[in-house]
């Protein structure tokens, strides 16, 4: 059995592979900005993430792998942290991501990341499901202005959601996370197990022979 993972996230196919799954890469290319324009109204966090996770899978379930149809499962995912109600993407610019660990250092916030799964097995949509998984996170309150200006540079902070992460280089300004870490990365492999069980399949026919484990 075969997993599409519709994104270009170094982060979760990192997560797959550790938990031994070899997805297939497959580049939606969705506009997501246009994508959650679109929608009817404001969105919070968890809608705004499944939004477009469902958009990035939705958008490859057309393509062929050397002239066949996709015969497996298509993973979208999509993150975004929610700090006092406000959603934030990655920053992209340094200015932006200075500006955000001046905001978020001591403060906790919580990591939303959306997940949708499609059965295309036999090369035809079968059906499909989504969930969010959220996780809170924890920043040291004596975060210095220099420590900030050191991280900044490194150019981590800009490609991630909220400007930090939790299994890098942010680690050390990262003091507590409650909920699924996995989450926080951008896929929750623990929900990617439950939705999997929604269309009678099993995770661990996933996994990868090869994989040795640890
Ligand atoms: N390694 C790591 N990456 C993180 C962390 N938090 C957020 N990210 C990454 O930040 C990115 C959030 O942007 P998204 O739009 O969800 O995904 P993307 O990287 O643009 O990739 P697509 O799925 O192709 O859109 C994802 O790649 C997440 O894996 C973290 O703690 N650790």
């Amino acid at each position: 059995m075969r997993l599409y993972l519709a994104s270009t996230s170094p982060a979760r196919l990192a997560t797959l592979r550790a938990a031994g799954v070899e997805p297939i890469l497959l580049v939606s290319g969705v506009d997501e900005e246009a994508v959650a324009a679109a929608a009817p109204g404001p969105l919070n966090g968890p809608a705004l993430v499944e939004l477009l996770a469902r958009a990035k899978a939705e958008a490859v379930t057309d393509s062929r792998i050397n002239g066949h149809p996709i015969d497996g499962f298509i993973l979208g995912g999509d993150s975004a942290f929610e700090l006092d109600g406000q959603l934030f993407g990655k920053p992209h610019e340094p200015e932006i991501a200075t500006q955000r660990w001046a905001a978020q250092r001591g403060r906790t916030g919580v990591l939303h990341s959306g997940h949708w799964l499609i059965d295309h097995r036999g090369g035809e949509v079968r059906g499909a499901t989504g969930a969010v998984s959220s996780a809170s996170v924890t920043f040291a309150s004596n975060i210095s202005d220099a420590e900030i200006d050191a991280y900044v540079a490194t150019g981590e902070p800009l490609k991630v959601a909220g400007a930090f992460t939790i299994d890098s280089l942010g680690a050390a300004f990262i003091t507590r996370i409650e909920g699924d870490p996995h989450a926080v990365v951008g896929l929750s492999v623990s929900l990617l197990r439950q939705l999997l069980r929604e269309f009678d399949a099993e995770w661990t026919d996933l996994w990868n022979i090869e994989h040795p484990g640890l």
